[in-house]
């Protein structure tokens, strides 16, 4: 059995990881973390993990975290950083699903999260924790960047056009939304009911962190410099994420060939559903479930492409994503504890 901890087990990363890790064939709980609920029993405070889970939250000072194998920080940007170190050196992985690995470059960490890198000699060896690009490095790691929510779809989305050098690398566009449930759990006016509910609004217009993150990424597939130019919103859901997705091409190919390229590159991801050209998924076909869904348009059957994608921000954009890197780490099938089905209404 995996002994695993959860540092931040009461936001809504944490408690993702707890449903899905709670059902794993093969792992242990050990350590769930809380400042907040220090000594409460974890089903007192989500009573869907009664009889599931154990365990009572513990502060993280007082948890003996060394006697896990792995260790998920579902925390904010910047406590990962301070603990990782020791960690690694007392033989515990670490898979953080805040930003602190996510840039390789301490100097473009501290401009976007405005805090300077506390061990940024262990940005090199962080591996980004995105299956379907990095695999076989996910596989010997031992500390894990796991991707931000939006990157994971415009990566996806945009990787096997690039890659296969069809689009013009230098004007790529993309326009998503994603529900409260990406703001965490902790109280923001932003995301309160009144606020957020029948309202639909951008934010991070002139600049947005998953932006830098995103083209850093895409970059190691380009010979061209990337760039993107990147407009989140904010929906009234709680749940979900949906990219669309702009992207110039370069060459004369049909949409038979790209709709090949795409179900060609993604074969053998269990998570990744190319659909049939022209489709319109849909949030809530993810709901719940690790799959990120994606469709391809041409409009008049012009040089502009457009790739559609949807995933769950809590799955696949986070958590889901954290336990299939874990299962690449220890050796499990990819797909353990992530076979759920999305939820319908
Ligand atoms: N929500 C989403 O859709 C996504 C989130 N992420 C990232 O995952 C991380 C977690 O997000 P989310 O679950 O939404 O956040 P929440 O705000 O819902 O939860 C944060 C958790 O961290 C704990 N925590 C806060 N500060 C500290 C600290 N200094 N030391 C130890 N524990 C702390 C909190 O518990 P307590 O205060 O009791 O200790 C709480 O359990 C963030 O970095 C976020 O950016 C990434 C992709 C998607
Ligand atoms: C609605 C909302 O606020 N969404 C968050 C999603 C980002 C996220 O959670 O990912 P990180 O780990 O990179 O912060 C945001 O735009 O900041």
């Amino acid at each position: 059995m995996i002994k695993v901890g959860i540092v931040g087990g009461t936001g809504y990363t944490g408690v993702e990881l707890l449903r899905l890790l709670s059902g794993h064939p093969h792992v242990q709980l050990t350590a769930i973390t809380s400042r907040k609920e220090d000594g409460l029993p974890v089903a007192d405070l989500f009573p869907s993990l009664r009889g599931k889970v154990n365990l009572a939250f513990s502060a993280p000072d007082k948890a003996d975290l060394t006697r896990c194998d792995v260790l998920f920080f579902a925390t904010p940007h910047g406590v990962a950083m301070e603990q990782a170190p020791a960690l690694l050196a007392a033989g515990v992985m670490v898979i953080d699903l805040a930003a602190d690995f996510r840039l390789k470059n301490p100097a473009t960490f501290e401009q976007w999260y405005k805090m300077p890198h506390a061990c940024p000699e262990l940005l090199p060896e962080a591996v980004y924790g995105l299956p379907e690009l990095n695999r076989e490095a996910i596989r010997s790691a031992r500390l894990i960047a796991n991707p931000g929510c939006y990157p994971t779809t415009m990566l996806l989305g945009f990787y096997p056009l690039l890659n296969a050098n069809l689009i013009d690398a230098g004007t790529l566009i993309a326009d998503a939304k994603t529900g409260v449930s990406g703001a965490g759990r902790k109280t923001e006016i932003a995301t309160l009911f009144a606020e957020a509910s029948d309202n639909f609004k951008a934010y991070g217009v002139s600049g947005h962190r998953h932006a830098p993150e995103t083209v850093a990424q895409l970059q190691r597939f380009s010979s061209q410099p990337v760039s993107l130019i990147f407009t989140p919103h904010l929906v009234p859901m709680i749940r979900g994420m949906h990219a669309t997705l702009y992207a110039r091409l370069t060459s004369d190919v049909t949409n038979e060939q790209l709709q090949a390229l795409f179900e060609e590159q993604y074969k053998d991801a269990p998570f990744i559903d190319v659909m049939p050209f022209g489709a319109h998924p849909e949030t809530r076909s993810t709901r719940g479930s690790n799959m990120l869904r994606l469709a391809l348009h041409r409009p008049g059957n012009g040089d502009t492409v457009v790739i559609l994608v949807v995933q769950d921000n809590l799955m696949k954009g986070a958590a889901g994503q954290a336990v299939q890197c874990m299962n690449l780490m220890f050796g499990c099938p990819e797909t353990e504890g992530l076979q759920h089905t999305a939820l319908l209404p």
